[in-house]
């Protein structure tokens, strides 16, 4: 007797299982050709020598936040965000590896500093560990490395940590903050990257102000005043030492040294930090 049509057509588990398995095998093998293709491009952008001598890394901050909003704003479906920015997150790494790559100075003051740049700047980037945030910056400006990963400065922090009060702009500057994404969007450990050089707009860009304070009215008051000038400081740091009185601002935005509203400050002198790619937060 010949079994019904539907009982001859439903696999048992083991059936099934293998079906699946080709099915994935078959996309990883797709999945590895477009990888490989991608990288075959990125070989012939590295080898037309177009980026040569322009900044101390292939690093493109600005670029990889453009890709990375992109692919964001099209997933959908099961897989997590988190997994699709840390595969792109690799293949960056793996791209900017092949174009020279970059070492990575990071301060072992920091415990979460070393993860943040391991998961930023993918596994191919040698990550050296050293004393203070000053020695990484030291590490930068001698050529000794190309980045340095450092905390997110925050109010209060002891003179030593505060390495923005020192950061020798405009040969380093600020570029990037890390994570660029996190599923949630408080409580999210965090660092800024310094470079010789500045970064690339991404379209969507914050920018980091030392302001020196003349005239100490509180941060209520800068923060009005800096509002007042087109500045709504997103985050502001106040740093008091020895009568000096720093700021510390991030505003909307990728500003040039004559962007007016900074001359329209009433602080003693307003020097650019650096700029980054605003960090996406939440699902
Ligand atoms: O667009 C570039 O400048 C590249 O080097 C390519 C690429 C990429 O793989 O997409 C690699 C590294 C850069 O940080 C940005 C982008």
């Amino acid at each position: 007797m010949t079994p019904p049509p539907d009982s001859a057509a439903a696999p048992g588990p083991e059936n099934l299982l293998a079906e699946l398995r080709a099915e994935i095998d078959a996309l990883d093998s797709a999945l590895h050709d477009l990888v490989m293709r991608r990288a075959e491009v990125v070989a012939r952008l590295a080898a037309s020598g177009i980026k040569a001598g322009r900044q101390a890394s292939p690093l493109r901050p600005g670029r990889e936040a453009m890709i990375l909003r992109r692919l964001l704003a099209r997933h959908h479906g099961p897989l997590p965000r988190l997994a699709l920015v840390r595969l792109w997150r690799e293949i960056l790494a793996g791209s900017s590896a092949m174009q020279g790559g970059f070492t990575i100075a990071v301060p072992a003051t920091g415990g979460e500093l070393l993860r943040l740049a391991r998961e930023h700047f993918g596994s191919p980037a040698p990550l050296r560990s050293v004393e203070t945030a000053t020695r990484a910056l030291s590490a930068v400006t001698e050529g000794e490395a190309q980045l340095a990963v450092l905390p997110l400065p925050e109010e209060g922090e002891a003179p030593d940590l505060a390495w923005w009060t020192r950061l020798e702009v405009p040969r380093l500057q600020v570029v990037a903050r890390l994570p660029f994404y996190a599923p949630k969007a408080e409580g999210v450990p965090e660092a800024l990257a310094v470079t010789q050089g500045r970064a690339d707009p991404s379209g969507a860009d914050r920018t980091l102000l030392r302001l020196e304070i003349a005239d100490d009215r509180g941060r209520a008051a800068l923060s009005a005043a800096l509002a007042a000038a087109g500045l709504p400081p997103r985050l502001l740091l106040l740093h008091r030492v020895g009568g000096v009185v720093l700021a510390l601002a991030e505003v909307e935005g990728m500003l040039a040294e004559d962007d007016p509203r900074l001359a329209a400050l009433p602080v003693a002198r307003a020097q650019i930090l650096g700029a980054y790619a605003a960090p996406e937060r939440g699902e």
